[in-house]
């Protein structure tokens, strides 16, 4: 793998939460179009990952470098704008507002309206509108050609599978380069992950650049989806490679399991 290959690469990334050590000493680089799964116990790190990475928390230690600029100091908002978008555990949609507000939420660092704009230049503003409902109900369609005719309806009409499909629709508005999914399968059935696990990889097909890391319990899904897997166990990456690897290691074994 040539450097020019590496997307993110994360050294030594540490987080203690007062006299807990959740992430210990992480490093970790996710190529370019890959998907990488990012696997291990309850408690082993993997959401504090995420959150370091894009800002919520700040490293204690370690560094983080996008496409060849540092982030580690980043606020949540830079690190968005440098391209990297991430959906959470729990839905975070607003269920009043419609299907295409909501894609729009995330879509904010590309708008060029501010109260000057839009009310000195309403034309421009309505092209723009316009131009961004194109875009959104473009890539609602690479999920689902039904609910790209349902731009204009409530959130709270949706089924889970569909709300799902929104949020990450919300973070791919802004043309990523790296894409966090945590647990996207939480709260559904194994079909509609099964359906949901489609749609990602649809939008792989779709945009072949866009690198993303998945965090993931359904071990059926991460063998179908990722190209690679890294296993954390006490904020310590404890193995890395082909899910068919690092299901065979005896670490990654009695991580899950309990040492025996
Ligand atoms: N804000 C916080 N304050 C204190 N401790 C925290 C905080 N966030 C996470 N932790 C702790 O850090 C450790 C790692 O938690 P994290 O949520 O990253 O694990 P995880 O691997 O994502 O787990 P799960 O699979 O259950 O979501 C846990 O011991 C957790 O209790």
């Amino acid at each position: 793998m040539s450097e020019s290959d590496t997307l993110l690469s994360c050294t030594d990334v540490t987080r203690y939460f007062g006299g807990l050590l959740a992430l210990d000493h992480l490093d970790l680089d996710v190529h370019r179009g890959e998907v990488l799964g990012l696997l291990g116990p309850n408690g082993s790190g993997k959401t504090t990952f995420f959150n370091v990475l894009t800002g919520i928390y700040a490293f204690s230690e370690g560094r983080a470098v996008l496409a060849g600029r540092d982030v580690t100091r980043d606020t949540a908002q830079a690190v968005y704008k440098a391209g990297v978008a991430r959906t959470f555990q729990r839905s975070r949609l607003c269920l009043s507002l419609s299907l295409f507000d909501n894609i729009m939420v995330g879509n904010h660092n590309r708008l060029s309206l501010g109260m000057t704009f839009n009310l000195l230049r309403r034309r421009a503003f309505a092209r723009e509108l316009e131009a961004n409902f194109a875009a959104a109900r473009d890539l609602v369609e690479v999920f689902s050609p039904a609910l790209a005719d349902r731009m204009n309806e409530p959130v709270a009409n949706f089924p889970m599978l569909d709300r799902r499909r929104i949020e990450i629709c919300r973070a791919l508005i802004s043309r990523p380069k790296l894409l966090l999914l945590d647990e996207p399968s939480a709260g559904m059935t194994h079909e509609e992950t099964h359906q949901l696990m489609d749609d990602i990889l649809a939008v792989r097909a779709h945009t072949p650049e866009l690198a993303i890391v998945i965090i993931e319990h359904e071990t059926s899904v991460i063998e179908r989806i990722t190209d690679r897997c890294a296993v954390l166990n006490f904020g310590k990456k404890i193995c890395e490679g082909s899910y068919a690897e690092v299901i065979e290691n005896e670490e990654v074994r009695e991580a899950y399991l309990g040492a025996a």
